[in-house]
């Protein structure tokens, strides 16, 4: 019996078993559901935009996520997808962080997923110039269980906070600030991260304009600059995650 064939092994739940309205294709009848899955699977490889909305369905937000998630909204404001920030709370994870900088606090959706994934006596700092936002985030972080001492909260421009950081004392820096600081963000990264640190750069695709042939605003000019910068780098280890709007990452080589 082939693979795609036969009836699914009794007691072992499908991981995921309710497609739901994001791959909510109609099920072919006569098929396994194993089957029916393996077509649905299909036809979301065919579909991108597909395939990466359900790569942020995929991830569940509980009520301190949505609260923050719901000021940001009010304000205007991006934050970041539910899949970039679940490919934030893993890569937090992975590098074991003990020490995160925050560029951009906004109302604190990214910096929520950063204290999930981080060491549990982690301090995550973060720095933004409008301290009405940060005062959002300051409440969803005790929401969502954080003690006070989890974050440092900096009220500021990150190219005047960053210089007063401390040399190699970061696993992890984020940035999510304004885009045509991204290079100067990178430059300061590379100084805050320890050998084998990771810097992400939220937005890198900029709704599709990065690689449209049109003219351009200075902000995507800074965004291709930064994708080759970061891509030619020696001192780097690069990944573009196809996450929300794109998650440029990159390991600070030991
Ligand atoms: C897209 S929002 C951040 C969203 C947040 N990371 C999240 O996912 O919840 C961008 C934030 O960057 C802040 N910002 C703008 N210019 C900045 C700068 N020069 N330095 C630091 N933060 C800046 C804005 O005030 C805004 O709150």
């Amino acid at each position: 019996m082939g693979p795609t064939s036969g009836p699914d092994p009794p007691g072992r739940p499908h991981p995921f078993p309710t497609p739901g309205p994001i791959c909510g294709f109609p099920r072919a009848s006569g098929y396994s559901h194993r089957c029916q899955l393996r077509e649905q699977e299909r036809v979301i490889t065919a579909n991108r935009q597909t395939s990466w909305a359900f790569a942020d369905a995929f991830a569940v937000e509980d009520e301190a996520l949505r609260w923050a998630r719901d000021r940001a909204r009010e304000a205007g404001l991006p934050s970041v997808s539910p899949g970039t920030g679940a490919a934030l709370r893993m890569l937090a994870a992975t590098a074991d962080a003990k020490a995160v900088a925050e560029i951009g606090t906004g109302t604190g959706v990214s910096g929520i997923y950063l204290l999930l994934g981080m060491r549990p006596d982690g301090v995550l700092t973060t720095v933004d110039p409008e301290p009405d936002r940060q005062q959002f985030a300051r409440q969803a972080f005790r929401a969502a269980g954080f003690a006070g001492n989890r974050a440092r909260f900096i009220p500021g421009r990150a190219l005047d906070v960053l210089p007063r950081l401390a040399d190699g004392g970061y696993d992890v820096v984020f940035c999510d600030g304004d885009r045509t600081e991204y290079l100067a963000y990178l430059d300061e990264s590379l100084r805050l991260l320890r050998p084998g640190g990771l810097v992400c750069f939220e937005g890198v695709f900029a709704d599709g304009r990065t690689v449209d042939s049109g003219a351009q605003p200075v902000e995507v000019l800074t965004l291709r600059e930064l994708l080759r910068a970061v891509r030619e780098s020696g001192e780097l280890v690069p990944s573009l995650l196809p996450v929300g709007d794109g998650l440029l990452c990159a390991v600070r080589r030991g």
